[in-house]
């Protein structure tokens, strides 16, 4: 086999998301074949997103009665770092943001967070709410200290995801007082100066609205996608618009709704019961042509992900399936938006 016939048979696989084949959309970025060793480089960016798993193992289903090894690698163009540091090789940047405070950003952020390192990636956490940091809290390590060498901070291991929280650094009870102007300087330095390593992903849990770490972000880091938040009955549209008008104007995705505290799951009879009469993410959803990402039941169980915990202890309580769908659907629409944004380049380089 040459890399000619290669090519032709990787026309066979259709990404089910762009709607034609590998070769055809510019996705293989090389084909080498030698003795007996196929390899194949793709444009993926979406580790573990199951999505792209499907379509590497339709690639594998390709060659696999040729006789030949196939060596499968994902590479994908990207701006420039994410993180400006030796010590942190950062894929992805995903934002949870939400218009009101209290919809369960937090705990979005931290399940989706430990459901994707269960899937296999490689997750960080970073807790960008300075005015109340409660990710440590609900992650089970509270007090303890990150690392610190020279000018790296480390991130705290809890529950197979790197966390790094102002909660960790201040290692304080009380409510956390900050200036427009400190929380811009805080983010600046901070956010370099961490320790990640490598990362698929770093999920950003924001603040709620759209205040000054909002913006300092959405200035100095190339945010991969954004997720919003939401419950039934938020009727705060204008929120969700703000929010929506301020990711547009710095080019970030936004890549669905997640409805929060859809219906309460009873523990007893173990049925879902509706409390509120709306459908806040659906409508939301429609509203903006954005996909609903999943719907979370209200379960006291979600408010227990924590509980058990020690550090670094990563057996104990799971996060509730329902994230299950969340964590695959944000991976799938990072991913589309990703492969969509290298086939627009690649023809922009065409024409
Ligand atoms: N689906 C759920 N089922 C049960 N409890 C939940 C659920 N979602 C959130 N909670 C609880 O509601 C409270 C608020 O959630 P969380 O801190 O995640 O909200 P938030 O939007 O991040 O708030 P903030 O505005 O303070 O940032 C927490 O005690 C959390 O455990």
């Amino acid at each position: 086999m040459d890399a000619e016939v290669a090519t032709e048979r990787l026309r066979s696989v259709d990404d089910p998301r762009l709607g034609d084949d590998l070769v055809s959309l510019g996705l293989v970025n090389d084909i080498r074949v030698d003795a007996d060793t196929v390899r194949i480089s793709l444009a993926l960016g979406a580790p573990y997103s199951p999505v792209e798993t499907a379509l590497a193992d339709m690639v594998r289903d390709v060659f696999a009665e040729t006789g030949y090894n196939l060596e499968l690698s994902a590479a994908l163009d990207r701006a420039g770092p994410v993180v400006d540091s030796e010590s942190a090789d950062v894929k992805n940047v995903i934002a949870i943001m939400s218009g009101k405070g209290g919809v369960g950003k937090s705990t979005v952020a931290a399940n989706t967070a430990v459901t994707m390192a269960r899937r296999g990636a490689r997750v960080g956490l970073f807790d960008a709410d300075f005015y109340g940091p409660n990710l440590p809290r609900m992650l089970g390590v509270k007090g303890v200290p990150v690392g610190v060498n020279d000018d790296a901070l480390f991130p705290v291991r809890t529950r197979g995801v790197e966390l790094m929280s102002m909660g960790l650094l201040t290692g304080d009870d009380g409510p956390v007082i900050w200036r427009g102007a400190m929380v811009t300087d805080v983010f600046t330095n901070l956010w370099h100066d961490i320790s990640w390593g490598t990362l698929d992903y770093l999920i950003v849990d924001l603040p709620p609205g759209t205040g000054d770490t909002q913006l300092t972000m959405l200035q100095q880091v190339p945010v991969t996608g954004a997720v919003i938040v939401t419950t039934p009955q938020e009727t705060a549209l204008d929120d969700a618009r703000r929010g929506l008008r301020l990711f547009e104007e710095h080019n970030t995705p936004v890549l669905g709704i997640v409805e929060n505290m859809s219906g309460f799951l009873c523990p007893d009879c173990g049925n879902e019961h509706p409390i509120f009469d709306a459908d806040g993410g659906q409508g939301l959803a429609a509203e903006f042509g954005l996909p609903l990402l999943g719907a979370i039941p209200l379960d006291p169980a979600i408010g227990a992900l924590g509980d058990a915990s020690d550090e670094g202890d990563d057996t104990d309580t799971s996060p509730h399936e329902a994230f299950d769908a969340v964590a695959a659907n944000v991976m799938d629409e990072l991913g589309e938006v990703l492969r969509r944004r290298h086939v627009d380049r690649r023809d922009e380089s065409v024409v």
